[in-house]
């Protein structure tokens, strides 16, 4: 089998641009809108004078200004939608959305054409849902037919789905014939310190990253992408996250459970994406020029402790202020740190603090994406609160991810407040080009 066919009821190709795209107002929208804005701007013009809504309806005689529904703002919400066609993928660029859904799978298949099959159906309905349509029919005609879409996300709209697919480096293994295509180094993460992993949730030969701003949204997409396969990939963790905990560009940054503002300096340039995250000819793999390593670290907080920690020990623990983000040599979230500044005889940044260790200017320059989510699981089963970070990063070589691991592990203060619980290292492969293009398409040329 050479071009399996896409998914039932596959839709034309996306705009292959990879900007955020504003969605179409409504035409309700753009009426309330014009009467909100275009009324009292002409009125404020007219007379050299700013005024008030009141204000310009006594003089005008015009109608109140109609701020929109809420029913119209959840519309413009919805209808938000990320392109799937391009350069990269989807959900790496992308501004964090509110919601995560991550799950890793195990290949059950035990052919190269059944994975080829896997691959081509998820493209294509990857291609559906972050257009906010559905992979098939939710109210088949015939009254014996099973549904093809599970329906949860009927008239819901994108809000922004994205879905990026990983290759973990079991996929490589002999079992598919696909061993020459494993880029160069792709490996298990090394054994670190600082880990109590939990084998359940480590690894898998592929992983999806659904993020969008519904819950709802994410989730059908990963349920509906496991069902499709059903037969052919077995779930092996999952990980339900909720609040990024990482800012993109024009972002506000958002905080952790540890009630610090995570993200303050994160990627957001083009260069830096091309020097830090994108994948060059280094990896050897044609399918990996453009692509990128996502490295997953789901991370238990000792949250009960952590709460009981005096402030002044929280912000030397992180190097920064808990309510303002600035780093401890400055006054504002985005003022340079200064690691050499000194405060009564020490340090104004501690050496050991999370923000000194893991800061580019004492890694060689090394930077990386992030891209976390906070998670709750409840309680654990002696009901202390099961939560923490699902750390998402994104670099061109996981060894970048490795090198700051593997010190942050042995001296970072935080690790008194974290336990590593689940990991995984993902080849997320370059965008596909358009519609009939599906990943992994050229290991079965
Ligand atoms: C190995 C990589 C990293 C892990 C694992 C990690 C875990 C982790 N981080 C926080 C909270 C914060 N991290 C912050 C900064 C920061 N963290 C990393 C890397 C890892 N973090 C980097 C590269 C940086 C940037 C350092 C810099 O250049 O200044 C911050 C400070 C604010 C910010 O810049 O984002 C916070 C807060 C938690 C809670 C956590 C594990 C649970
Ligand atoms: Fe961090």
């Amino acid at each position: 089998m050479n071009e399996p066919t896409a998914a039932p009821d596959q839709q034309p190709a996306q705009k292959p641009a990879q900007q955020t795209q504003q969605p179409e107002q409504p035409a309700t929208q753009q009426l309330s809108r014009r009467r909100f804005f275009g009324g009292s701007a002409a009125v404020a013009g007219a007379g050299g004078l700013v005024l008030g809504a009141g204000a310009a309806v006594a003089l005008t005689g015009a109608k109140a200004p109609t701020p929109p529904t809420d029913l119209e703002l959840v519309e413009q919400r919805s209808a938000l939608t990320e392109p799937f066609y391009g350069e990269h993928q989807g959900g790496i660029a992308t501004a964090p959305q509110d919601h995560l859904v991550f799950t890793s799978f195990d290949l059950t298949a035990t052919t190269a054409v059944e994975l080829q099959l896997v691959l081509a159906k998820w493209s294509a309905a990857m291609a559906q849902m972050t257009a906010g349509r559905p992979v098939g029919k939710v109210e088949p005609s015939r009254e014996h037919a099973i549904p093809v879409d599970t329906g949860e996300a009927t008239d819901l709209g994108a809000h922004g789905l994205t879905l990026t697919l990983g290759f973990g480096p079991s996929l490589f293994d002999e079992r598919f014939g696909l061993e020459k295509f494993k880029p160069v180094d792709f490996a298990q993460l090394p054994a670190m310190a600082g880990e109590s992993l939990d084998p359940a949730m480590t690894g898998g030969d592929l992983c999806i990253q659904a993020c969008s701003n519904d819950p709802q949204v994410a989730y059908h997409a990963v349920r509906n992408l496991a069902r499709m396969a059903r037969t052919s990939v077995r779930t092996k963790w999952t990980v339900l996250g909720f609040g990024r905990a990482s800012a993109g560009a024009n972002q506000t940054t958002p905080r952790n459970l540890m009630g610090f503002k995570d993200g303050t300096r994160n990627i957001t340039s083009d260069d830096d994406f091309a020097q830090h995250v994108w994948v060059g000819d280094e990896a050897g793999q044609p399918w990996m020029v453009g692509g990128s390593y996502l490295v997953a670290r789901k991370i238990h907080m000792l949250i009960e402790t952590w709460d009981e920690d005096p402030i002044g020990d929280q912000q030397s623990i992180f190097g920064r202020t808990k309510a303002e983000g600035a780093p401890l040599s400055g006054a504002k979230e985005h003022d340079v740190p200064n690691f050499h500044a000194v405060h009564g005889g020490a340090p104004a940044i501690p050496g050991d603090s999370h923000m000194a260790l893991a800061a580019h200017e004492n890694n060689g320059g090394t930077k990386i994406l992030r891209r976390g989510y906070n998670f709750t699981d409840g309680l654990d089963s002696v009901g202390r609160l099961d939560a923490g970070l699902m750390f998402l990063s994104f670099q061109k070589d996981p060894e970048q991810f490795i090198s700051l691991q593997r010190k942050m592990g042995k001296s970072d203060r935080l690790n008194e407040y974290i336990r590593h619980v689940g990991s995984g290292v993902f080849a997320v492969p370059a965008g596909l080009p358009a519609a009939g293009s599906y990943y992994g398409k050229e290991f079965f040329a």
